[in-house]
């Protein structure tokens, strides 16, 4: 296992310049917008050392949720990333979260985009007819699970999550969403552990809301 260092390099930060607006009086309203609240959702952030095992430090993503405003803030931010990165016409179909953190926004960002929403899930869970995928991840290995009519032929996918790490459980979403016919449009995330690569392992575009982006496009 990588020993986790800082998952939040100063270069990673939002920039309140960018928020104000002072950097261009042109900015479109949006990225104004969104560069405002990624400011705010940042703030939020909790990191806990040597959680669940000594050399991992934790990334805590629940304060977004304990606050209401804060909690519509972060739907609001992913909104506005769909809808300045898709015409209307490719946006997604349905939005796919991981268990379990992206069960906490995803169904409530898949609603506001007017999309479905389908769970990815840990072994066991889902009944009927299912599709497996074995993935390693920062802590430990694991399966996930979708159920095998979750997703039709042809219908446009975005892979949502709270944190990548080391990109196996995101990959593994991929494969099944493959699996079953669908587009894989991309993968959103909260957070991103820049130093493990993660990325590296996702064959589709991946937007990180609150860190650093290789093409210069983030926070
Ligand atoms: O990029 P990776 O190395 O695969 O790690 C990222 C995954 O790890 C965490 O989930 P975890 O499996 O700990 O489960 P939880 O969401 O049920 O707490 C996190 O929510 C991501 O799903
Ligand atoms: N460092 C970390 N913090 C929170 N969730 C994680 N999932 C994988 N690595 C993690």
């Amino acid at each position: 296992m990588q020993p986790s260092t800082s998952s939040h390099p100063p270069s990673n930060r939002p920039d309140a310049t960018e928020a104000s607006g002072r950097r261009g009086s042109n900015l479109p309203t949006t990225t104004s917008e969104l560069a405002g609240l990624k400011i705010r959702l940042y703030k939020s952030l909790r990191q806990f050392p040597d959680f669940p095992e000594p050399g991992i430090l934790f990334e805590d993503i629940l304060p977004l949720f304990s606050d209401p405003t804060l909690h519509e803030s972060l739907i609001r931010a992913l909104e506005l990333h769909i809808e300045n990165s898709y015409s209307k016409d490719q946006r997604p179909d349905v939005i796919v979260g991981l268990e379990a953190r992206g069960f906490l926004f995803g169904p409530s960002l898949a609603l506001r985009l007017g999309a479905g929403f389908v769970p990815v899930r840990k072994p066991g869970k889902l009944p009927g007819p299912t599709e497996v995928a074995s993935y390693k991840k920062e802590y430990g290995e694991d399966h996930f699970q979708i159920q095998a009519d979750a997703i039709k032929q042809g219908q446009r996918v975005l892979i949502l999550d709270d944190i990548i790490a080391t990109g196996g459980s995101a990959a593994a979403a991929g494969s099944l969403v493959k699996k079953l016919g669908g587009v894989l449009l991309g993968y959103i995330f909260i957070l991103e552990l820049d130093f493990l690569r993660g990325r590296d392992k996702l064959d589709a575009p991946v937007y990180t809301l609150l860190s650093s982006q290789p093409d210069g496009e983030g926070t």
